[in-house]
C-alpha cells in the first residue's frame, strides 16, 4: 500500500523529517554514479539521525544513504526506529530503498509496518508506504 501527497499535507514532524532527508542528500559522496541519495529515521526516543550514500572507487564498497543513517543511529545507542524519509531523484520519479537496505531496515524497526516516506528534494510530493509492503514474508531469525 502506498499513498501520494502533497509535501504541505503531512504533519510538522513529518516535514521535519523530510527537510532533513533533503538536507542530508547535499552531503552525499556520490562521484562514480552522481546519484545523490540522502535519508533521514526517527527514532524511538524522537531523535532524527541523517545518512548519505558513501561511494568508494572499488564500487562494491560504497555504502547506501539508508545504511549510512542506520549504522550511525545504533552506534550512538538507538535500536528501534518508527519513520525514514529518503531523498533521491531519478527523472522526476521517487527513490525506494533497495533490497538490502530494506532487510537492515527490517532488523531494527519497532514495527515491521514502519512508515517509509520516498522524498523529491523539490519538496513538491511524497509517496507515504510501510516496509511490510516493501519487504513482504521478511526473512527473521
Ligand atoms: O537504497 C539505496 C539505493 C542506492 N543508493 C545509492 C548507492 C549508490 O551510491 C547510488 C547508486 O546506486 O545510490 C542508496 O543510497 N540507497
Ligand atoms: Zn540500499
Amino acid at each position: 500500500m502506498f499513498e501520494v501527497k502533497k509535501f504541505v499535507e503531512f504533519d510538522e514532524q513529518e516535514k521535519q523529517l523530510f527537510r532533513e532527508s533533503i538536507q542530508a542528500r547535499e552531503e552525499a559522496y556520490a562521484i562514480y554514479s552522481n546519484f545523490k541519495v540522502g535519508t533521514a529515521l526517527l527514532s524511538k526516543s524522537g531523535k532524527i539521525y541523517t545518512g548519505c550514500n558513501v561511494e568508494n572507487s572499488s564500487f562494491s564498497l560504497s555504502t547506501c544513504a539508508e545504511r549510512t543513517a542506520v549504522v550511525k543511529a545504533v552506534s550512538e545507542g538507538e535500536k528501534e526506529f518508527n519513520k525514514i524519509a529518503v531523498c533521491g531523484l531519478k527523472e522526476g520519479q521517487f527513490v525506494s530503498p533497495c533490497g538490502s537496505c530494506r532487510q537492515v531496515l527490517n532488523e531494527f524497526a519497532q514495527s515491521s509496518h514502519m512508515e517509509v516516506y520516498l522524498v523529491k528534494p523539490s519538496q513538491t510530493e511524497v509517496l507515504k508506504t510501510n516496509l511490510k509492503y516493501l519487504l513482504p514474508l521478511a526473512f527473521n531469525l
